[in-house]
């Protein structure tokens, strides 16, 4: 049986490790309830271990199974009367999901029906979402979990995760003891700063931890135990939430400065205390202007990474690698034009030069010179070198000013057209038409999420490219076809990396991440596209073999963390795929003695 237990009095023993009966900070051998280490003048916990049986085994979603109790089980576990007699097959039990989930006449419905069942019965919910991920993933994840982010505080039931806010400085630690689960592996946290492209949505913005997260279990099969969804909760810039009567945050505007950086380093510090060295955090969703300088600041003493600026940059470097066969020649030989600057834009530029830069063995510097960057206020350029933020400057070059999308087009000639701006729409007819005018296959990437904010959809690229691109999405489109002929959108989303890059911590004993492992997750996931994939122009492989795939990244990451001195977990397994592929969750229902 998991156990449930925590410390809930300062005197006693720290972290209780019941897997191995041992006690970690204080005690004898053997001690793993504190007792013989607690002097007389100290409180000690009186730790009891129980069995879950009737009505709370029915409402603990870990052990929960509704229907599918058998009859033993139900005699053993004191569930007799507490369900109508039918008993039902887990598989039944999926299909009657999936019944009442398309019944629904909106998305969002369907995200609260799914999300519910999650609450319920946890091995029942991944069932589904794994078996079903190409249907659910739009619900769970982008496009809908962003309008479930704007709703939040409308559609909240019951609180998951951990929600930290000004109100706790001094005493993080004590709210992450709070969380029920001692062995967490992953966190996902946010300050819902940034929510997709859909703005500041304070702490609403709680629905992509828990969707991330999620995803890390169905995709990568990190045990659903294993995971914490965060939202820090700094306050909001958004008037619409602050007005609103439902807004379930703190009702004040943002916390800068001094304020905001003492809370993230209280969590951060907490994250450690109550999970170890080796629990992996992954910053999702922060503002540019937080989001740099936390990974620069935490990733040499943590083992962390930031979703928006490194998994896209594998996810996005893995797409142009598939493309390779279609538009010929080496990475080397593409101009790149990104349009939005930020993290995810910056974030992979810098990994296609890194990667430029390794294949052909010349200078970072020499790499980026092929990568152009369009932001908010035109081509950034030599000219506005000054008040760049930092993390442009390295890719401004000696042009003119402009601030003309299908003039710079003109003037650069890009063969890859990206789009990370937020902001829906950019990729207009003319721009579509200009990068198709000279290049007799563009790769033409809009990125951003959800689908109302991406730069174009998959329709208006093939039509205003008249069939000539080569075309992914952040957010799911539907197959297009051309005069005639049926295109198989890919989705570039960071959610093909990160899964695998959390198995591939967790399995190797990470103790931090390198760029060189999102190399390898991005070159291992390139590899799953061959021709039949290729001929659809499809650049990323069907969700359903996700798993497999997750797997294969999970033991390309683990691998370079070996190599590079950084896998702590020895001795290095000989067949580490298999190994990955041993180590994930499956949500099958347990028969329980
Ligand atoms: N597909 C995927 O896996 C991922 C997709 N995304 C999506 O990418 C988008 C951006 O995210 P992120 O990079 O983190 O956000 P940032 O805020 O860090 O960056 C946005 C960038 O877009 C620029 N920009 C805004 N409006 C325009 C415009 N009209 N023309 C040109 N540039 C513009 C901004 O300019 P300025 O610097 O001047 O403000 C900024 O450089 C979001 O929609 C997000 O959902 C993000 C991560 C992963
Ligand atoms: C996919 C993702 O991480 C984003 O849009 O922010
Ligand atoms: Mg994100």
């Amino acid at each position: 049986m998991e156990n449930q237990m925590k410390t809930v009095c300062k005197d006693a023993p720290d972290v209780l490790d019941l897997d191995n009966s041992t006690l970690i900070g204080g005690g004898g051998v053997g001690d793993a309830y504190g007792e013989d280490a607690a002097t007389e003048d100290q409180t000690f916990t009186p730790w009891t271990r129980v069995v879950a049986s009737g009505l709370e085994l029915l409402r603990d979603p870990r052990y929960n199974k509704g229907l599918a109790f058998c009859e033993e089980e139900r005699a053993r576990h004191y569930l007799q009367g507490l369900l109508p007699p039918v008993v039902m097959s887990q598989e039944l039990q999926i299909q009657r999901i999936l019944q009442n989930v398309r019944a629904y006449e909106t998305d969002l419905e369907r995200y609260v029906e799914v999300m519910d069942l999650q609450e319920r019965n946890e091995r029942l919910f991944y069932r589904v979402l794994i078996d079903h991920v190409e249907e659910l993933l739009p619900i769970v994840y982008t496009p809908t979990v962003g309008e479930a982010c704007q709703k939040y505080g409308n559609i909240f039931r019951r609180p998951h995760g951990l929600y930290i806010s000004l109100k706790d400085r001094g005493h993080v630690l004590d709210c992450m003891r709070n969380w029920p689960e001692p062995n967490v592996q992953v966190i996902v946290v946010t300050d819902g700063e940034r929510i997709l492209g859909l703005g500041d949505l304070g702490l609403q913005g709680m629905g992509i931890p828990i969707g991330k997260l999620a995803l890390y279990t169905a995709l990568g099969g990190i045990r659903p135990s294993a995971t914490l969804p965060v939202t820090i909760d700094v306050g909001t810039n958004n008037q619409d939430l602050l007005d609103n009567p439902f807004y379930i945050g703190l009702r004040q505007k943002r916390a800068t400065g001094k304020e905001y950086d003492e809370l993230l380093h209280e969590f951060m510090t907490a994250c450690k205390q109550a999970y170890g060295e080796k629990v992996l955090v992954q910053f999702e969703d922060f503002a540019n202007h937080n989001a740099f300088r936390l990974l620069a600041k935490y990733s040499t003493s943590h083992l962390v990474f930031n979703d928006d600026i490194q998994g896209t940059a594998a996810v996005a470097l893995a797409g142009v690698l598939a493309a390779l066969p279609l538009t010929g020649g080496t990475l080397a030989d593409h101009k790149f034009l990104f349009v939005g600057a930020g993290e995810a834009g910056t974030g992979i530029a810098e990994l296609i030069a890194l990667e430029v830069s390794r294949q052909g063995n010349t200078s970072l510097d020499e790499a980026r010179k092929a990568i152009y960057l369009v932001d908010s206020k035109g081509l950034v350029t030599k000219s506005r070198f000054d008040s760049l933020q930092e993390f442009k400057k390295p890719f401004a070059h000696d042009l003119k000013p402009n601030s003309e999308l299908v003039a710079i087009i003109k003037e650069i000639k890009p063969t890859v057209l990206i789009g990370t701006t937020g902001k829906g729409g950019q990729f207009t007819q003319a721009v579509l038409e200009e990068i198709s005018s000279y290049q007799e296959k563009p790769v033409v990437f809009a990125l951003s999420n959800p689908t109302t904010q991406s730069e174009c959809t998959a329709e208006q690229a093939y039509k205003y490219t008249k069939g000539k691109c080569i075309f992914a999405s952040g957010s799911p489109f539907k197959p297009v076809t051309h005069e005639g002929k049926t295109y198989t959108i890919g989705q570039s989303n960071n959610c093909y990396i990160f899964p695998g890059m959390g198995l591939g911590c967790v399995i190797s004993g990470a103790i931090r991440v390198h760029d060189d492992m999102f190399l390898a997750a991005a070159e291992s996931l390139a590899q799953e596209i061959g021709e039949d994939h290729l001929e659809k122009r499809q650049l990323y492989p069907a969700f359903s073999e996700i798993r497999d795939i997750s797997a294969h990244i999970g033991a390309a990451v683990a691998a370079k963390a070996y190599d590079l001195g950084l896998a702590t977990k020895l001795p290095r397994p000989k067949d580490l795929l298999a190994y990955a592929k041993s180590c994930m969750y499956s949500p099958v229902y347990r028969p329980f003695r």
